[in-house]
């Protein structure tokens, strides 16, 4: 071994040792005992502890300390990737071990995890994926699912699958942790599981509520942050706000203002943090500050849970959190902003408090709070279902409407995804898997983006397609500031395609591309720079992606259109609508009326038939990023899906 390597051993022990003695005055460091003798005579076990009180980081240590990752990995699942990779980051630096060695995570498109790694922090989709190669989860001798009171989609389907596997592998370990108190439906649901409960929070965080209601919370977001800047000790700031665009907002907001702070205030370093950024940019916010510099995080739901982020001591929690839904009737997306629960609120509270005490700011009145919904509604009851349902059928999960879930999803969310799955053939007319559904659920994609991607190696654009495909992925990335909106339309216009916004978006990817990325092209044409960037990275993961599968990511069809719509047609023909005498649209599926959205380069114009990504209700129902296409190319397209919807109407 090479000197180096010694030493970097050595630094990486003296600094697990350092983290000893606040490790051990984590409240779960008293329960230790307990907790192993517990894990050692149960299957299943759940596991409820306050915000802080060391589960995520300290419980898998236990349990690796105590030999149970001898005949198998443990797996800790977790809702969302910043925080599956940041956990994982941080247990290797307690102990004292590189990075994918014994400690090692995995989330979409990256695996930090080699031969020796004993603890696998991972996202609960990542898992759900595994099933598809190893049905039995052979490689892990105990299961964590963590924060199971979020009850994302995910990790519900998880807890149904798991409990069919124990069935067969008596050797398996459930633990199911929790940060609220509704613990009996976990452990009911595993036939009376014994519960262990870990008293007690680390540091006290005081609470704030707002005096009377705001009516404008972005508003009174910014003026906390900076009556906290200009007021309070040193320490880094959280804010809660709801979505990509309200963060950038606030974030430009308070760069404009900045230079009003009186000349003594310190720095302030803005840092937002949201889902679709790539995962680099997401671990700069737990860098710390520069000196005599504050850090403001200005975050959606996704710094909500299980993440420490080393600095924070204010919270600012505006109370609301942008969710979306899913009418399986009419098959419509909605995107709606809405109060969160108390356990979000608790939950945004106790990302401070973690290192020292904290204060909490909640830009609502204590009435509010208290009018609250106790737990958010469980993902799974309200959301499109079609994608998990693809990989439960891969999976092996043959009849679903008999799958053991731990809340039953509406009968007619089932039904339309199924009916979906069978529209694009990946399920044939009795309900099994094909071929293609086999390969479709073989990609981190939805199905019918899978279904497009596999069929542009038959028509030659899968580098059109996967350019198209990314910049669907993001927020849009068209920059238009209010005060220059004829020179941002002005820009646009160069892109603008008559065939509509997948090949506009097309025609900017390519300008991007052509520049490689310089942030000058960006700024003179009015294009949302980071949000392109984020675009690039995904476009770069599903090129290696199709790659792996057997398509290759460079297969071009030049300056052709036909093709590329045809393409995405082979995906989306269940989203068609055609004009109507007063300008408005009918979709085909559903005879839903419609509005192509103002976003949108054919807005106002007037196309026979158009081809939609997306139907989402907003102030009215609006069809997004849309084209134009024509009749005869549905002929290719989901014949036998009309067929059978006709034959049955
Ligand atoms: N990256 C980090 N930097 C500094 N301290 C950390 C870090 N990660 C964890 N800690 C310390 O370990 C404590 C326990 O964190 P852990 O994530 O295990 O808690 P938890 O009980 O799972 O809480 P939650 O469910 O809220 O995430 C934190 O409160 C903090 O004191």
């Amino acid at each position: 071994m090479s000197s180096s390597e010694d030493g970097g051993r050595a630094k990486r022990k003296a600094k697990a040792a350092s983290l000893v003695p606040s490790r051990n005055r984590l409240p779960i460091s008293n329960e230790r005992k307990n907790i192993i003798a517990a894990v050692q005579k149960a299957r299943a076990l759940v596991i409820v502890g306050e915000t802080g009180s060391g589960k995520t980081t300290q419980l898998p240590q236990f349990l690796f300390e105590c030999g149970l990752a001898k005949k198998g990995m443990i797996a800790i699942t977790q809702p969302r990737r910043v925080a599956a990779s940041s956990i994982a980051r941080r247990v290797a630096e307690e102990m004292g071990v590189k990075l994918g060695n014994e400690v090692g995570y995995s989330v979409r498109f990256d695996d930090k995890t080699t031969q020796s790694t004993k603890i696998k922090y991972m996202t609960d989709g990542m898992l759900l994926r595994e099933l598809l190669s190893d049905k039995l989860l052979s490689k892990y001798s105990v299961i964590i699912l963590d924060e199971a009171h979020e009850r994302t989609l995910r990790t519900d389907v998880l807890f149904g699958m798991v409990k069919a596997i124990q069935k067969v592998r008596s050797d398996l370990k459930i633990i199911v942790m929790s940060a609220t108190l509704d613990a009996a439906r976990f452990a009911e649901y595993f036939d009376g599981a014994e519960t262990l409960y870990i008293p007690g929070r680390q540091f006290p965080v005081r609470v704030y509520n707002a005096i009377e209601r705001q009516e404008d919370y972005v508003d009174a977001a910014l003026v906390a942050t900076f009556q906290i800047h200009v007021d309070e000790d040193p320490g880094d700031i959280l804010v809660f706000l709801t979505g990509q665009e309200e963060i950038e907002t606030v974030e430009k907001l308070l760069k404009e203002h900045m230079h009003e702070l009186p000349p003594n205030a310190s720095q302030l370093l803005i840092c937002p943090l949201f889902a679709s950024q790539p995962a680099a940019q997401q671990q700069k916010v737990f860098a710390p500050a520069p000196p005599n510099t504050r850090k403001v995080i200005l975050s959606t739901n996704v710094a909500e849970t299980s993440i420490t982020i080393s600095g924070i001591r204010y919270i600012v929690d505006t109370g609301m959190a942008k969710v979306r839904a899913f009418n399986p009737k009419l098959g419509i997306e909605s995107l709606a902003v809405v109060p969160i629960s108390k356990a979000s609120a608790l939950q945004r509270l106790g990302r401070a408090g973690r290192e020292a005490p904290g204060v909490c700011y909640r830009l609502y009145t204590e009435d509010g709070f208290s009018s609250l919904a106790n737990v958010s509604e469980p993902e799974i009851l309200r959301c499109n279902l079609a994608n998990v349902l693809l990989t439960l059928k891969a999976s092996g999960v043959e009849n679903i409407m008999e799958f053991d879930f731990l809340d039953r999803p509406p009968r007619a969310s089932l039904i339309r995804a199924l009916e979906h799955l069978f529209a694009l053939r990946a399920l044939n007319s009795k309900g099994e898997l094909t071929p293609e559904g086999h390969k479709m659920a073989g990609f981190p994609v939805d199905p019918s983006l899978a279904k497009v991607l596999i069929h542009s190696k038959a028509l030659n654009c899968t580098a059109e397609v996967i350019s198209i495909i990314s910049m669907l992925s993001v927020e849009t990335v068209f920059f238009s500031p209010h005060d220059k909106r004829e020179a941002a339309n002005e820009a646009k216009r160069k892109f603008v395609s008559h065939d509509g916004d997948h090949i506009t978006l097309l025609n900017v990817m390519r300008g991007y591309q052509a520049v490689s990325g310089d942030k000058d092209w960006c700024i003179q044409n009015y294009i949302n720079g980071r949000a392109i960037k984020n675009a690039m990275d995904i476009r770069n993961q599903l090129a290696s992606f199709c790659e792996q599968g057997g398509i290759s990511p460079t297969a071009s069809a030049g300056s052709e259109v036909e093709p590329i719509l045809q393409c995405f047609l082979q995906g989306f023909f269940q989203n068609i609508a055609s004009l109507q005498m007063d300008g408005s649209y009918q979709t085909f599926s559903g005879k839903q009326v419609c509005h192509i959205h103002p976003s949108s380069v054919l807005f106002q114009k007037r196309m026979p038939l158009i081809m939609y990504h997306e139907l989402v209700q907003t102030s009215r129902q609006y069809v997004r990023n849309v084209s134009s296409i024509s009749l005869p190319w549905l002929q290719n397209t989901g014949s036998h899906y009309f067929n059978a919807a006709n034959s049955s109407a």
